[in-house]
């Protein structure tokens, strides 16, 4: 992690490192937990001045923003709430950012609670769903059709490598349903049996392209060749405002241990991982990639809070909500 800023208390910093280890992940959580952290900023600030306080705010927003790259719920989050950090007076300053953070946060649940029931609207009772990692969103949609009397049952792709799909399986057998864990290279082979695939999102593009845990490009393409409907659930802090003009989304790229630990490394090479020159270049390259891109023409439906688009038209809802700018959430 890189170096503490001036004037950000050690409860961002710890939030900071427990989204970049994971500790704290999904986009929606990552947001919940990075505009309560920036609320804390707030509430222990020891800054003398109006100035000051600006500047300990941004310096927090910059240390959480630089974690993770990948889901825009982040850098949405951040600028949501520094946009609200208003007045003369640092308890003045105090007092609007909480409130902001306050807002964006209960704004968060609810609309996770709206999106549920638009998604659960498309599962029917009977229906066989698939799942790939691990999205408070999709299961939003799960947790309302179930409790409409609706019965649902889940495949669920494990999701090499951190298996977030435990996570999913956990949650979904909380609820009573019933689960089957899969090895994600088995997931063609169960499409035969699934009513829709559903998966949650990091990011969504103006092209309506979906930013998901690597793996969902992969199963979108096989569930359309088996006719299956894949159906994305992402709230509409998911929607990428940067893409509007051209950017693309940076797809992050983990640690290759999550892939080969240094003992499996070694056994690869023929060498023991105590030996000197395993350090050396050994012509084994490892890439450990968190997300890919799966096409609009791929995507059935995205569920927002704010209804259900194909998402070859979710540019005009990124429009009506962002308008065109794209400034770093500290230079607001
Ligand atoms: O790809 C992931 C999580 O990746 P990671 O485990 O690497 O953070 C989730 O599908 C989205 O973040 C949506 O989750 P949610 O719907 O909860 O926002």
């Amino acid at each position: 992690m890189a170096d503490a800023e001036p004037g950000v208390v050690p409860a961002v910093e710890a939030t900071a490192d427990d989204i970049a280890t994971m500790e704290i992940r999904g986009a929606a959580t990552i947001a919940d937990a990075a505009a309560a952290a920036l609320a804390t900023q707030a509430d222990r600030s020891g800054a003398e001045s109006p100035a000051a306080f600006r500047r300990h705010l941004r310096a927090a927003a910059r240390t959480l923003y630089e974690t993770r790259p990948t889901a825009v719920s982040l850098p949405n989050a951040l600028r949501y709430v520094l946009r609200g950090m208003d007045g003369e007076t640092v308890a003045d300053l105090r007092a609007s950012t909480i409130a902001r953070a306050e807002t964006f946060r209960r704004d968060l649940e609810r609309a996770q609670e709206t999106l549920g029931e638009i998604g659960a609207n498309r599962l029917r009772d009977g229906d066989v769903v698939m799942t790939h990692c691990h999205s408070t969103d999709a299961l939003a949609c799960i947790d309302v059709a179930l409790e409409s009397g609706k019965a649902i049952e889940a495949i669920v792709k494990e999701t090499r490598p951190r298996k977030q799909g435990h996570i999913t399986a956990r949650q979904l057998r909380e609820w009573g349903v019933p689960v089957t864990v899969i090895v994600d290279n088995a997931a063609r082979r169960y499409l035969d049996r699934v009513d829709h695939v559903l998966v949650g999102a990091d990011s969504i593009a103006a092209d309506g392209s979906v930013i998901n845990k690597v793996g969902t490009s992969g199963l979108a393409v096989n569930a359309r060749e088996r006719g299956v409907p894949v159906m994305v659930a992402a709230q509409t802090i998911k929607l990428h405002p940067d893409t509007m003009t051209g950017h693309t989304v940076e797809i992050e790229l983990r640690d290759e241990r999550e892939v080969l630990s240094d003992e499996e490394r070694a056994t690869i090479i023929g060498k023991g991982d105590e030996d000197e020159s395993a350090a050396e270049d050994d012509g084994l390259t490892v890439d450990n990639p968190a997300f890919d891109v799966t096409p609009a023409r791929y995507v059935d439906a995205i569920v927002t809070e704010r209804g259900q688009f194909p998402p070859e038209s979710i540019v005009t809802l990124m429009r009506e909500l962002f308008g065109e700018t794209t400034d770093e959430p500290w230079t607001v």
